[in-house]
């Protein structure tokens, strides 16, 4: 499956923990993340993670264009609804993406839980089928 894990600065602590507590079960699949998210997440686990732009310069953005090309499956969003964003836009245009696409989105860290224990219990392999594929991981082109 193809994750992304996104986090607000206030929620980056929360979402290095996250990555370390399921680090056996997340890199069994591939990674992907905002810049600063992605790289904390890299030096402190070791997990591989694909990084694209920060978030304020387009990093929410190109997550919401996998999910629009159909090649993102879960969505772990630990979002800060309490420190006003730049990108307040491409923030609500992912999170609409998800709902477009009905990709599966934490937006806190209790429903990240859920969703990673779904994922684990092969839950969301219905995605595969959304995906039209057999194999695990779907690749960039
Ligand atoms: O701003 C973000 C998500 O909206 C996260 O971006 P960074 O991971 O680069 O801090």
């Amino acid at each position: 499956m193809n994750i992304a894990l996104i986090a607000h600065d206030k929620k980056k602590n929360d979402i290095v923990r996250f990555a370390t507590a399921y680090i056996k079960t997340l890199e069994e699949h591939t990674l992907f993340a905002t810049g600063t998210t992605g790289l904390r997440i890299e030096q402190e686990t070791g997990l591989q993670v694909h990084r694209f732009q920060s978030g304020p310069f387009g990093g929410d953005q190109e997550i919401g264009a996998m999910i629009a090309n159909n090649k993102m499956d879960v969505v772990l969003f630990f979002r800060d609804p309490l420190t006003a964003q730049p990108h307040e836009p491409d923030i609500a245009a992912l999170i609409r993406l998800c709902d477009v696409y009905s990709v599966p989105l934490a937006t806190n860290m209790g429903t990240a839980e859920v969703i990673i224990k779904g994922l684990e219990r092969g839950d969301l392999s219905w995605r595969k089928i959304v995906r039209g594929e057999k194999g695990e991981h779907h690749e960039l082109d």
